[in-house]
Parts: C-alpha cells; sequence; structure tokens
C-alpha cells in the first residue's frame, strides 16, 4: 500500500517538477495554473496523509522555478516567498482566525490588495539610486536583471525624496498590459514564435531577457508593493509604508484598501469580480496582509510563505483541451466565422466546449489545427477563445487548417471580402442570410414594401414561401394564404405594396440588393453618374473608383459583386418582372425640392462657381447648408483647400464630393 502511494507521489513531483520548468524557466506552459495548482494539491493531500512518506526535495517546500545561468546570480537579503492561496470563505475565515488568534486582538486591520498577475521583482537602491533588480528565483537566490528593470516605464531610477538612509529594498510585481501583450503575441505570431498563454508569462520571460533593448520594446510596468530595511523598519503600518513609497516616485497599485473582516472582504471580491476585466492589466485575486508589520514575527512564516498573509484566488480563466474539430457558422450578413469545438472542460465556473476563433487568418496567424491541444480563456467576455496552441504536443502528421470552400448553408463557394479577413458566402439566396436581405430589401430606404414586418418575414422564409429576393415577387394569394392569421385586406395590401415598389428608381434597387459597402447614398452617386444596370456593369472598376466620394475598397465592391452569378441572375430577372433598372433622368426644375431633408456643407475654393452661388442653389433645391461637419452631414461639397472639414468628413464617413456633382443640381 504505502509503495503504492510513493509511486503516486513520485509520479505527481516528475509531474510538477516538469511542468515548473516549462512555466518557471521557459514561459512556455503547457497547461494551465488551475491544472498545475491541482497536481499540487494532490501531492499536498498525499503528503498530509502520510506525513512518513514526504520527500525532502518535495516542490511542496519551494519558491519558484531555481535560477538559470543566464544572469549573475544573486542572494536575497531578505528571502522572497509565494503567498498561500485561498480559493473559498473556508479558507479566508481560516486566515482571519488564525491572525487574530496569534495576536490575541479581534480589531486587526488587513490590508486588501489586487493581486496583480505578474512576477515579482526585488530592487535595492543604494543612496537613493537603483543598484540592482533581481528575480524571485528560488526565493533565496535570484537572478541579477537590472539593466531589464531600468526599462520598467514608471520604475524610479533615482528616488528624489531620500531619506538619508543608504540601503533600501522595494518588491514590487512587474506586468505588462492587455493591449501591450496583445501587440507582443501579434509580433511573435506574424514572426513564426510560440505565442505566450498570458501577460504573466510574457511578463516573466521579458524581465529575463539577455538584450536590453529588446526587454525595453516590451513595455514592462511595476506596481511595488513592499519595502524592506532601516527605512521601512520605522513605519510599522503597511498602508502607511506603501503611501510613503508612492510620496517617494513608485507606483503603487491606486485600489488598495483597508478591511477588518471576512464579510467586508466578500464584499470587495465581488465587486473585483466584476470590475476587474474593465482594468487594463491582468489580477489573478485578492491579496490580504495584516496591517500592523510589528505583528510578522509573531505570526511567522512556513518556508514557503508568510502566515500573515493570504491570497484569495479568483477561478482560473484559463484551461487546455483538445481541439476536436472546427465548424462554421454563417452571420446574418454572410461572413462565414469559424468556431472552435473541443472537449468539455471547466473553466471559471461552467463546462464550456466552444470558442469563437473569430476569422480565417486569427487561425492561419495561430497555426491552429484539428486535433492540437490548446489553451482557451474567458476572461470578461461570455464567450471564450482560443489563446495559443501547446505546439509541444501537436500531433505530428496534423496538417494545417484549409479554409473553407462551401458555405456551410448553401454549398456556394465563399469570396474573400477585398481588403479584409473575412470571408463570405455571397449567394444572395443563401438561407442563413435570407431574413437579413429580404428585411433590408424591403425597408422604407430601400424598396419600401410595407407589411413585410420581421415576424412575417421569418414565417415567410420558414415556409419557403421566399427563398431568395426575387421570389418576393413571385408571391401571390395562393401562397400567401398559407401564413398564419393572416386576412384578404392584409393579402391585398401586401401584394399592391410589392407592385408599387417595382417603380422605385434604379439607385433605390442597387442599395436593396445588399451589396457590400454600397450604401444608400453611395448607390445614387454611382446611378448619378451610371445611369442604368447595363452601364454600371460595363464600368472598369478604376472608373468606378473614379468617382468624387468613392472609395477604392467601395468601387472594387461594387464591381466584383455585379459579376457574381447569383446577383447577374437577380438582376436578370428584376429586369425581366418589370423593376426599374434604369435611372429615369429629371433635369431639375426651378423650385423643385430634390435635395430636401440633405444636410450639406460647403468648403474650399472651386472653379466654376462661388460658394456663395453654390450654396444658394442647393438651398433652392431644398438642402439645408450647415457650416460644421457632423454625423448628420450628408455631403460636403469639396473645393481646393479644404482644410479641416474634408479630414472630419472622412473621419465621420460623411460622402465627400466634388465641383462636378453641383452641375447636375444647375438649371438647364
Ligand atoms: N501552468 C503551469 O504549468 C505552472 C507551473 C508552475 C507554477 N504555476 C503557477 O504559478 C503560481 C505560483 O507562483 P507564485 O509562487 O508566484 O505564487 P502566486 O503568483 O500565486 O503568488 C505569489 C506572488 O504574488 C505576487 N503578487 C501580486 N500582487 C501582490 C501584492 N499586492 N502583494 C504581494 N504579492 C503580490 C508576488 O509576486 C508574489 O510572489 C501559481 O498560480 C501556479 O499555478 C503554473
Ligand atoms: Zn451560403
Amino acid at each position: 500500500m504505502s509503495e503504492q502511494i510513493r509511486r503516486q507521489m513520485d509520479r505527481l513531483i516528475e509531474q510538477i517538477e516538469y511542468h515548473r520548468v516549462r512555466y518557471y524557466n521557459e514561459h512556455n506552459p503547457e497547461i494551465s495554473d488551475a491544472e498545475y495548482d491541482a497536481l499540487e494539491r494532490e501531492l499536498k493531500a498525499l503528503e498530509a496523509a502520510n506525513p512518513k512518506l514526504v520527500r525532502p526535495d518535495s516542490p511542496s517546500f519551494r519558491v519558484g522555478g531555481g535560477v538559470a545561468k543566464d544572469h549573475p546570480q544573486k542572494e536575497h537579503a531578505t528571502p522572497m516567498l509565494s503567498l498561500e492561496n485561498s480559493y473559498n470563505s473556508a479558507d479566508l475565515a481560516d486566515y482571519f482566525e488564525r491572525c487574530v488568534a496569534e495576536v490575541g486582538d479581534e480589531t486587526l486591520r488587513y490590508s486588501a490588495e489586487l493581486k496583480i498577475d505578474g512576477v515579482s521583482l526585488s530592487l535595492v537602491y543604494l543612496n537613493g539610486s537603483l543598484d540592482s533588480a533581481v528575480t524571485r528565483g528560488d526565493g533565496r537566490v535570484g537572478e541579477e536583471v537590472t539593466l531589464n528593470a531600468k526599462t520598467i516605464r514608471d520604475l524610479p531610477l533615482r528616488v528624489a525624496a531620500w531619506k538619508d538612509i543608504d540601503r533600501m529594498e522595494v518588491r514590487g510585481e512587474v506586468y505588462i498590459d492587455r493591449d501591450d501583450f496583445a501587440q507582443i503575441n501579434e509580433k511573435r505570431a506574424a514572426a513564426g514564435l510560440p505565442l505566450f498563454a498570458n501577460p504573466r508569462n510574457s511578463a516573466a520571460g521579458s524581465m529575463r531577457l539577455l538584450d536590453s533593448r529588446e526587454a525595453a520594446a516590451r513595455h514592462l510596468r511595476i506596481f511595488v508593493f513592499q519595502a524592506l530595511g532601516p527605512w521601512a523598519q520605522t513605519i510599522n503600518s503597511h498602508i502607511e509604508a506603501l503611501k510613503q513609497l508612492k510620496e517617494l516616485g513608485f507606483t503603487t497599485n491606486p485600489h488598495n484598501t483597508v478591511i477588518q473582516n471576512l464579510a467586508e472582504l466578500e464584499r470587495l471580491i465581488e465587486d473585483w469580480s466584476a470590475k476587474r476585466p474593465g482594468l487594463a492589466y491582468d489580477t489573478d485575486g485578492i491579496v490580504l496582509k495584516v496591517d500592523d508589520t510589528s505583528f510578522y514575527e509573531t505570526i511567522g512564516y512556513t518556508s514557503k510563505f508568510p502566515k500573515w498573509a493570504t491570497a484569495y484566488k479568483f477561478p482560473a480563466e484559463q484551461a487546455t483541451t483538445q481541439l476536436k474539430e472546427i465548424t462554421i457558422q454563417v452571420g446574418r450578413t454572410g461572413v462565414l466565422t469559424p468556431v472552435a469545438n473541443f472537449e468539455p472542460v471547466a473553466l471559471a465556473g461552467t463546462t464550456v466546449s466552444r470558442a469563437t476563433l473569430h476569422n480565417f487568418d486569427e487561425i492561419q496567424k495561430k497555426d491552429i489545427r484539428v486535433g492540437d491541444w490548446v489553451f482557451i480563456e474567458k476572461g470578461g467576455d461570455i464567450i471564450p477563445k482560443v489563446v495559443k496552441v501547446i505546439e509541444s504536443k501537436r500531433d505530428r502528421n496534423s496538417t494545417a487548417y484549409a479554409l473553407p470552400d462551401q458555405c456551410p448553408s448553401c454549398g456556394s463557394e465563399p469570396q474573400r471580402v477585398p481588403g479584409q479577413v473575412a470571408l463570405r458566402c455571397e449567394n444572395l439566396a443563401c438561407p442563413a442570410q435570407l431574413e437579413r436581405r429580404i428585411m433590408h430589401f424591403a425597408s422604407r430606404n430601400a424598396m419600401d414594401i410595407q407589411g413585410l414586418g420581421k415576424e412575417r418575414v421569418q414565417q415567410m422564409v420558414e415556409q419557403k414561401l421566399v427563398t431568395d429576393l426575387v421570389s418576393i415577387y413571385q408571391l401571390d394569394e395562393e401562397k400567401l394564404w398559407q401564413l398564419e392569421r393572416v386576412g384578404t385586406k392584409w393579402i391585398k395590401n401586401l401584394l399592391g405594396e410589392i407592385e408599387k415598389s417595382k417603380t422605385r428608381p434604379f439607385a433605390r434597387v442597387l442599395f436593396a440588393v445588399g451589396i457590400p459597402m454600397i450604401g444608400e447614398k453611395v448607390a445614387e452617386l454611382f446611378v448619378q453618374r451610371f445611369p442604368s444596370y447595363e452601364a454600371l456593369l460595363a464600368a472598369e472598376v478604376e472608373e468606378l473608383a473614379d468617382l468624387h466620394g468613392i472609395g477604392e475598397k467601395v468601387a472594387a465592391s461594387l464591381h466584383e459583386h455585379l459579376r457574381l452569378p447569383s446577383y447577374q441572375e437577380t438582376f436578370r430577372q428584376f429586369g425581366s418582372m418589370g423593376l426599374q433598372l434604369v435611372a429615369e433622368h429629371k433635369p431639375p426644375q426651378e423650385g423643385d425640392d430634390a435635395l430636401k431633408g440633405k444636410t450639406i456643407v460647403v468648403t474650399g475654393t472651386f472653379n466654376e462657381l462661388s460658394r456663395k452661388e453654390i450654396t444658394d442653389l442647393l438651398k433652392q433645391r431644398g438642402a439645408k447648408v450647415t457650416s460644421s461637419v457632423t454625423s448628420k452631414t450628408d455631403f460636403l461639397v469639396c473645393g481646393e483647400k479644404p482644410g479641416s472639414k474634408l479630414a472630419k468628413a472622412q473621419s465621420l464617413e460623411v460622402t465627400v464630393v466634388g465641383e462636378e456633382w453641383i452641375a447636375q443640381w444647375q438649371n438647364p
């Protein structure tokens, strides 16, 4: 029996040692922290039940992962310990009881601090100047990384208001902001380097880089959380020490508070559980420390952590699991989104089995393959995401992911959206998109078919009364009677509306078919220059892009879509059903109000007309001419030397037109 337990302990220790090297030395873990902690807990439980079998070299007594030879080694004046972990109220209640019992005072105050998810660093200042920075290492001896520490953005290299102390040690947590971390991983993905699982691993790796210029590019930051040495010994409140550190120019975390009991802590935990996704940096818990430092020796230490402190750990947000399949969802706009389906795994209190992969570029960048073991993460989002692949666990025969060649809803070949990372199904009859397409087609500014509300459209699509845009014009009384709760009057009205929609001008038809990036105003601009479907189809992409107010991507989108079979077929059928595919050219009449409801800004200098003449002309046509560009502006008429209004209009995506656009509003 005991032989079996011994073997079990050996096996656990071997696993733990293996993962410590991956984590502490290589900064490239193969399992999540929660999974690692479970191994440690299992070992500790076995050790507690079998004290005779405990190995003297057990990781249960050790801090960190030892020291590598890359940097000079340096012994800590005071050991750098870890923190005891608490996962629930019972653990925390134990902590409060223990402190009160040791001190014999119920009114103890505790400093409650966010546990910053980074790596600890010891900084020694001699006569006010930073002398050395040392990592925790194995707690006793660490690695000297002073040059790297000097790249930490908010670390003072000299302490200004120095108070005659020749030696002072400050400890803190070095971390990387989430945004900076995302950029680091993006660069690594582009360079084909293994990704970091989280900001903490990348901070740890960065601190130990051999080239401090590279460390500087990692944008390291620090929150200091402790002072040691003669100066600190004169202050016997931890909170007060933090305050004075701040006055000396160190950055302390602004969210530290004082609490007195478990109830207050529980409120704090609840509060931060909600708020911490909004912080710029990762936190993994709340650290409690007895505020009165004169009790530290009384309460004492284990070989691994101080007993006057504990760390409540938030539920784990990362896990590792195996990717079984990549399925594809078709969004309402036709965009195909890959979804990771994996072995169900517990994560932050729920079981998850799916994660979004965002887009196909993401899969390629991270080289995610079916069968891979992956790190998944929940963070602040409801939907988990795949952080990275664990390459060391990849099957040798695995192959890179191939882009889908079929839309899962309709089977047609998806297209790459020009200039974007998305793949899109462009089939106008794709069932997954039909409802949205019809709603758009029938909307007020498009074909304006009243009576085609959301619910009705849903029913029609479900019952296959409409299967594409063309089939709207094939609806008849008999078909409509199949719907629930309809009457003669409603049917007659709807058919009337559909018939009436055939008279909508061509620009509206062009807008209504829902070509990506072709909005209402853009459709109008195109039709003014190319007044029929035939003319548009004959136009080269350069000619389309040549129009004032039209971007290259927009022109490319129109050009490409008009050539897709499903669009060509749709326009052909529209034509034979009597929809308007030719613009009726109405020269404007004196006093007509073609620009009614439009808000227009005029800027710059013009060749043919003065600014005043242009303004008057637009007003005659019913436009409201205003002086500043806002999101409500419909057009910016832009001459030469336009100034800041042009940039403003571009940033708000207001349509910009030139002097030639004015010509159409002049009387013949
Ligand atoms: N995934 C793996 O394979 C693997 C392997 C080994 C270790 N680990 C993980 O490493 C962790 C253990 O590392 P650890 O010993 O650094 O413990 P820890 O990170 O859980 O806690 C101790 C550390 O918290 C930091 N800290 C942050 N804010 C603080 C504050 N306000 N006051 C004081 N300290 C603060 C300090 O650096 C301190 O050293 C565990 O989470 C474990 O899961 C993971
Ligand atoms: Zn499709």
